[in-house]
């Protein structure tokens, strides 16, 4: 436990917010190169795309840009095997059953160990030079962190507690964020009258303080804000917070009985319904990213709880400003340069799955335009 707490430790230092406003830098770079390789127009499935595109993020903020060439595609296939093969009920209720999903889930996971654990070999052999060279771009991912991070009896993390880390990381961060801009995508091309009004913020911003966009441009877009954290309540990627009770206590529940939780019990608390309450989310099952803005703010109705996305408490999301960041940049640029339109049905969400996303594939068709002269 406390090694985990000491990891968990790394983790907020190494994905600090001090950190965030170069990293929205790297972002931005990122997202253009991106985008740049995309026609005038064209016919994509966004799912893929996005997921794409933050596999690519990850490896630029949190890795130093060191996953290079056909690594990066073995990489981005890695994750998605990871993923397809660690989320189903099975998954989580027998994981060491000898089944083709979990052969393929174990497989990836030491493929990508082996290509990570060489990154952290290679890493070490020039690490001295690049902290002499006090060069910011190549010392201050979150790799390097990691690397520099000393437990408190002074010991570093081994290279195999490095990858496991980064592994987690990568893990917690992609499926969610893709997900989350994938819905955030199929959210607003489905509601014109939210889709326009983030357009118009695009126009407004820009047009008052130009580009390229940095993260003080990016930290004004609450429309954006507000319609990504809409598709979020919607559509959580993390539906089920789990915690293991250490010693027994009492809850009070809203009808005022009372629960003993005994010492050593499991509990789960739904995100999927807590965030569907309707005596805190008005007419909760419509796409109304309004409830967020001043004056409505219902997600502050119930106190600290009522919005558990990013869960709670002591082991909260560490990437929240990092996740909404990424996913503003996607969207700030997607909103500025193309006329996309939705060309499949409204996708469903996976919920055969622990963690869900939009089942199959959400095709769009896309035109390059601008909307800022
Ligand atoms: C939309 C995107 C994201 C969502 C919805 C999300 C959601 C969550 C949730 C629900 C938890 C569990 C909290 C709990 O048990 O109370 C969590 C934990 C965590 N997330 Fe995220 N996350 C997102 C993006 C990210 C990103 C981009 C990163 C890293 C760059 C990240 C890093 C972490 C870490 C390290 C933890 C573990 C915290 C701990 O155990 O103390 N997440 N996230």
């Amino acid at each position: 436990m406390a090694t985990r707490n000491e990891q968990i430790r790394f983790c907020t230092k190494a994905i600090q917010p001090a950190r965030l406003r170069r990293d929205v830098h790297s972002m931005v770079c990122v997202v253009e190169d991106y985008f740049a390789k995309w026609g005038q127009s064209g016919t994509v499935d966004l799912k893929h795309e996005l997921g794409h595109l933050i596999v690519l993020i990850a490896n630029r903020c949190l890795l130093g840009n060191e996953i290079k060439g056909n690594n990066l595609e073995e990489v981005s296939k890695l994750l998605h095997e990871l993923f397809e093969n660690s989320f189903h009920m099975i998954n989580l209720f027998f994981p060491h059953l000898p089944i083709p999903p979990h052969r393929r889930r174990n497989e990836a996971r030491a493929r990508l160990g082996k290509i990570l654990h060489e990154i952290v070999r290679s890493r070490r052999r020039i690490s001295p030079a690049r902290v002499m060279d006090n060069n910011d771009d190549d010392e201050g991912d979150v790799l390097q962190s990691f690397m520099d991070s000393k437990y408190s009896d002074g010991r570093s993390m081994t290279d195999s507690e490095i990858v496991g880390l980064l592994i987690a990381i990568l893990f917690a961060g992609q499926h969610t964020s893709s997900s989350t801009s994938t819905w955030t995508g199929a959210c607003l091309l489905s509601n014109q009258k939210y889709m326009t009004a983030a357009v118009e913020e695009q126009k407004k911003i820009i047009g008052q303080n130009g580009e390229p966009i940095d993260y003080t441009i990016l930290a004004k877009m609450d429309t954006l804000r507000c319609c990504i954290k809409e598709a979020l309540r919607l559509y959580s990627p993390t539906p089920i917070l789990l915690r293991h009770a250490h010693k027994s206590f009492t809850v009070q529940a809203r009808d005022g009985m009372e629960y003993e939780i005994p010492e050593g019990n499991a509990l789960a608390c739904s995100i999927a319904v807590s965030n569907k309450l309707p005596y805190i989310y008005k007419n909760p099952d419509v796409y109304d990213p309004c409830r967020f803005a001043p004056g409505r703010e219902e997600d502050r109705t119930g106190g600290k709880f009522s919005d558990i996305s990013f869960g709670a408490g002591r082991y909260s999301c560490l990437g929240q400003d990092y996740a909404f960041m990424q996913i503003k940049v996607i969207w700030s640029y997607l909103l500025r340069n193309f006329e996309l339109e939705l060309i499949s049905p409204f996708p469903e969400l996976e919920n055969d799955k622990i963690l869900p996303g939009p089942r199959g594939k959400v095709m769009v068709t896309y035109r390059r335009r601008s909307i800022v002269n």
